[in-house]
């Protein structure tokens, strides 16, 4: 039985990993983490019956009181990251799907993994299909240079670029050579126009009501254009991914960075 704690289980991705865990025979929840309603129970939230724990607001106060062996994180990117600080000060082995973390942030938490010898995993997209739309994009990439990223998200989104977008920019990166795209003269008239630039590579964020998480790699060459795409329609799709990574991180004694290295 694998105990864990989730820390914002009343929000869009929380609840949903609450309904995902309920429905797991070898994952107990043991405490909830949010910034309010401590002392309430999840049961006074949600038609979860057999899920028995109480929140807490303080990450410390929970990890003192009760034991567990994993933190699924999935708040915000200023708190994601203070609670996989704590959660590896205290033994326990973080699941992040929190994004917006910096480089600087990562290589830090990587580097505390490695010194605590503690498993962490940090997924920017848990949908398996998003993962292989990533991994699809860096094998394109080794064919097509010219790329622009378009991600399209709800609008309660706070970070952007998507986490994802930046995890596929890095995959990109690491079979492309820098080049700049467009016409060698090309000027923005309105600021932003052409995106973010990543070695010459273009990332465009959309928020509109309506969406979930969606994205398209869309590459250019002579007389062809190649389009990979990948939709969440609904936050079930993140869930088979989350329990993937909660079983793997139990073996682990690094941070993993993407989904895709924990797939065979
Ligand atoms: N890796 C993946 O596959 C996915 C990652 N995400 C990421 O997960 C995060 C959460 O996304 P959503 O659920 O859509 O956001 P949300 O806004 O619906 O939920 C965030 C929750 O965190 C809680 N929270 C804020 N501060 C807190 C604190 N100090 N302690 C504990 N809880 C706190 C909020 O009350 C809220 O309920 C975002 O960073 C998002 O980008 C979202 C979808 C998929
Ligand atoms: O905030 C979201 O919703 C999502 N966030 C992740 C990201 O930033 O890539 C994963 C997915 O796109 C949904």
């Amino acid at each position: 039985m694998t105990r864990v704690i989730v820390a914002g289980p009343r929000g869009k991705m929380g609840s949903e990993a609450l309904r995902m865990i309920e429905k797991q025979e070898d994952l107990e929840l043991v405490a909830c983490l949010d910034h309010k309603y401590a002392g309430s129970q999840v049961k006074d939230f949600d038609e979860l019956p057999h899920l028995d724990a109480t929140f807490y607001d303080d990450i410390q106060t929970c990890f003192n009181a009760v034991s567990a062996d994993v933190l699924v994180d999935l708040t915000t990117p200023e708190y994601g990251y203070i609670h996989t600080k704590t959660a590896l000060e205290y033994g326990i082995r973080p699941v992040v799907g929190t994004t917006g973390f910096t480089d600087e942030q990562l290589q830090e938490l990587t580097d505390m993994a490695e010194d605590k010898e503690t498993g962490v995993v940090i997924a920017p997209n848990f949908a398996l299909g998003a993962v292989l739309m990533m991994q699809f994009a860096k094998w394109a990439a080794k064919y097509f240079q010219d790329v622009e990223i378009i991600e399209k998200h709800h609008d309660k989104k706070l970070d952007a670029p998507s986490g994802t977008a930046a995890k596929t920019a890095q995959l990109i990166q690491d079979v492309r050579e820098t080049k700049k795209q467009g016409h060698p003269d090309e000027k923005e008239t309105i600021m932003g126009a052409r995106g973010a630039d990543i070695d010459g590579m273009k990332i465009h964020s959309m928020r509109l009501p309506g969406l979930v998480a969606h994205q398209e790699v869309v590459f250019g060459s002579n007389g062809e254009n190649l389009t990979i795409k990948h939709d969440s329609f609904h936050r079930e799709s993140f869930m088979t991914g989350v329990k993937l990574a909660i079983d793997h991180v139990m073996k682990l004694d690094i941070l993993v960075y993407g989904l895709e290295n924990l797939l065979e």
